[in-house]
């Protein structure tokens, strides 16, 4: 993560990232996808340290998926889909067991995916919402629709403690940049079918492949 980058979160980059995302053959470009998790990590960051723990589990993972990007292997690294073919053929996965690979591209990719579950449920949620709509219920049912079947107890508990001080929904609109509500509600409006797509081709990769439960 360069320094020197903008780190003011702004909505349209996020979406940005994942626009570009797809090729016409509907593959998934890793630089636009980590592109969108960089502009994500940056409202994480604008939340504070209450979500620390969830922003460093994310810089984390990119930093993975970034490293294998720019490493020896780069060429292989451009799509998801020539990823997991890369990694399955060179048995660079562990598929039953933490071993060998504990920070391949495709376990790494994986828990991006499955947060990624969660943007789409909140951000429909966050559309659809009225002026008075909680932050925190919208985060935690998303949460406990996607994300929360992947994590032990601990992780559930802390999270759920986060997602009460969560800023309110016309602080949250604020943070986004993007204008006045209506503009706001219109882009979550482009966005949320733009991540469901990503999403649903990723999984589909994913479980053709018997990826979905890599430990
Ligand atoms: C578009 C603007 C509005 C919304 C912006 C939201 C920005 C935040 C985007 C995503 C946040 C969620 C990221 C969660 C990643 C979790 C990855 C994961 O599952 N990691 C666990 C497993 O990893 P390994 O141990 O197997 O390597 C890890 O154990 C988890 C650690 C951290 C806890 C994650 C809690 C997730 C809570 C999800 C809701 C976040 C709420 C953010 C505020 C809106």
């Amino acid at each position: 993560m360069a320094g020197s980058e903008n780190q003011t979160f702004c909505l349209q980059e996020v979406l940005d990232g994942f626009k570009l995302c797809l090729s016409p053959d509907k593959e998934v470009y890793m630089e636009h996808y980590v592109s969108g998790w960089r502009g994500l990590i940056k409202f994480l960051n604008s939340l504070g340290s209450v979500f620390g723990f969830i922003t460093r589990d994310v810089v984390s993972k990119v930093q993975i998926l970034v490293g294998l990007m720019n490493g020896a292997n780069s060429s292989q690294y451009v799509t998801v889909q020539s990823m997991v073919q890369y990694e399955l053929q060179n048995q660079q996965v562990d598929l039953t067991m933490t071993g060998v690979h504990p920070q391949s591209g495709c376990r790494t990719l994986l828990r991006l995916h499955r947060a990624l579950r969660w943007l789409e449920l909140f951000l429909e949620r966050l559309r659809i919402s009225t002026e008075d709509g909680k932050t925190s219920v919208m985060c935690s049912e998303a949460y406990n629709e996607s994300l929360a079947q992947h994590h032990p107890w601990m992780v559930r508990k802390l999270a759920g403690m986060a997602f009460l001080v969560l800023p309110g929904r016309p602080a949250f609109f604020d943070i986004m940049n993007v204008g006045p509500p209506e503009q706001v509600v219109a882009m979550l409006g482009e966005a949320v079918p733009l991540i469901s797509e990503v999403y649903q081709i990723t999984e589909e990769l994913y479980a053709k492949h018997n990826l979905l439960d890599l430990p």
